[in-house]
């Protein structure tokens, strides 16, 4: 695939053609970029984006039950308490991260230390993301964070074996092959689903809120019981939403820094792009008192740039905004004219569009502060513009940021099913870029490794090491 990646977009994409690509894990049409408006905007019941969902990763056998699939009420948790939330739980986040950080890379300031970034990153990925899920003691609990990353890591490859099987057969055969997955669930679900019936016996008392936690598992608690759905405040269903959403958040997160890594300690001009980002974290933790705050991480221009970089070149999946075809007959394409029969995934090329020239000026070169130097362009012809009283032509700060998508930057995916983690996965990135920055040296590689692909997802590498020291007490 990847070799004939630029052949294929030469030949389709630039002119504006759709084009089909076999693969063993499902067939694809892909439009050409100029579909991306229409694609987005399609209604479910024509470009379904749970069918999609259901097909890719089979939830039925290997995360949850038909009922959390057709209520999700998790997506609203995420949009609106988790990312109401940002704020509260900056140091939370900052500290669970610097305190698993510190434990998988060390803190000896002596010696170089070698480590998986894949690996630990991972760890200290679950962890943070935990604190913020199901708060402490759990987040830091052996058994739950071994038996979390096992679930998350048994999720795709077992859902690629039921894929292969034939539908009929799948009732009675997929069980067999995610019998492993079973055991890591019921393992999490007698952890969490106590921690949660011991919130709720405390909560169905007097009290009216529970101010002791601040937590995903709070927030489905007090949801549920305002909820008038019965089936809400099962403890089994509650723990099957902290699985979905652990699922969504722990190997996007953790692949996208690691490549944040290996893209920064391969360049060229390595020492210079730390120390700039070191200079950077300490100012902004100087005018904001010492203390991270959303404010703080919002500063972080450069850091932010490194981050979104990183991602344009790396994103996770080639094509992206996958949709499935569920309208009876199939529907055609408005631009290319493509028929998109019933039963087909489509989706757009992430990575052609991701590697535009007329986007992105020298593709394919490696430029960490691509995003936070035009930002600093745009805010001048804003300020110049608007001194002189003209409207501004570029109103672009914030679409400048990671976490805002654009039909040009797509690694959260682009329009209403855009990824709804991402305020959240962007803070915690940037947080721990920053912790990694200021308290660790990273010793320069010549030669990246190369990412592997899955079908069309781009994995970035995950059993190389890489050198890190501890740096002295600034
Ligand atoms: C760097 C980390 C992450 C990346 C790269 C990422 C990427 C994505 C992408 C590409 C999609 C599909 C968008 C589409 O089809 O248009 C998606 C969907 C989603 N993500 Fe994320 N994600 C990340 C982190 C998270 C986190 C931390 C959470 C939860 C806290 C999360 C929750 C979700 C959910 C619930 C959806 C489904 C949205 C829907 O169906 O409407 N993600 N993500």
């Amino acid at each position: 695939l990847k070799k004939d990646f630029h052949f294929l977009t030469e030949q389709y994409w630039s002119k504006g053609d759709a084009c089909f690509i076999p693969s063993i894990l499902g067939d694809f049409i892909i439009l050409p970029p100029q579909e991306l408006g229409w694609l987005v905007n399609q209604p479910d019941d024509i470009l379904d984006n749970m069918a999609q969902i259901m097909e890719m990763i089979e939830p039925l056998y290997t995360i949850c039950s038909q009922y959390v699939v057709d209520h999700p009420s998790h997506h609203k948790i995420i949009t609106r308490d988790l990312t109401r939330s940002l704020g509260e739980l900056t140091s939370d986040v900052m500290n669970e991260l610097a305190y698993a950080l510190d434990a998988e890379w060390g803190i000896d300031t002596k010696g170089w230390k070698e480590v998986n970034p894949f690996t630990t990153l991972m760890n200290v990925v679950a962890q943070t993301a935990n604190r913020v899920f199901v708060g402490t003691p759990l987040c830091r609990n052996k058994s739950f964070l071994e038996n979390v990353l096992s679930f998350a890591s048994s999720v795709i490859p077992s859902a690629l074996f039921i894929h292969f099987i034939p539908e009929f057969f799948r009732p009675s055969v997929a069980p067999l092959i995610t019998w492993q997955n079973r055991r890591y669930r019921r393992k999490l679900a007698g952890l969490i689903e106590l921690e949660c019936q011991q919130r709720q016996a405390l909560f169905n008392g007097a009290a009216k809120t529970d101010a002791q936690h601040n937590d995903m598992l709070q927030w489905f608690i007090q949801a549920a019981k305002d909820s008038d759905q019965p089936g809400e405040s099962d403890p089994s269903i509650i723990c099957q939403r902290l699985l979905v959403v652990n699922f969504a958040a722990i190997h996007t997160t953790t692949l996208s820094i690691t490549n944040v890594l290996y893209d920064l300690i391969s360049s060229s001009s390595a020492a210079e792009v730390i120390h700039k980002l070191r200079e950077e974290v300490s100012t902004v933790l100087l005018a904001n008192d010492n203390i991270w705050t959303k404010h703080g991480i919002s500063q972080l221009y450069k850091i932010d740039s490194t981050l979104k970089e990183s991602m344009r070149l790396g994103e996770l999946n080639a094509f992206g905004i996958q949709r499935l075809v569920v309208k009876q007959d199939g529907i055609e394409s408005p631009i290319s004219k493509t028929y998109l029969p019933e039963g087909t995934t489509v989706g757009i090329p992430n990575r052609a569009i991701h590697s535009d020239s007329r986007l992105y000026p020298n593709p394919d070169a490696y430029q960490p502060f691509r995003f936070s130097d035009l930002r600093n362009t745009s805010s001048t012809v804003v300020a110049e513009e608007s001194q002189a009283g003209k409207t501004p032509t570029i109103p672009y700060t914030a679409k400048l940021s990671m976490a805002t998508t654009t039909p040009a930057y797509l690694p959260f995916g682009h329009g209403r099913h855009a990824c709804l983690g991402r305020f959240f996965a962007s803070n915690e990135l940037k947080l721990l870029l920053a912790y990694i920055v200021q308290h660790y040296e990273l010793q320069t590689i010549e030669q990246r490794p190369e990412r592997e692909w899955i079908g069309s997802m781009r994995i970035c590498p995950m059993k190389n090491t890489i050198r890190v020291r501890r740096r002295e007490p600034v």
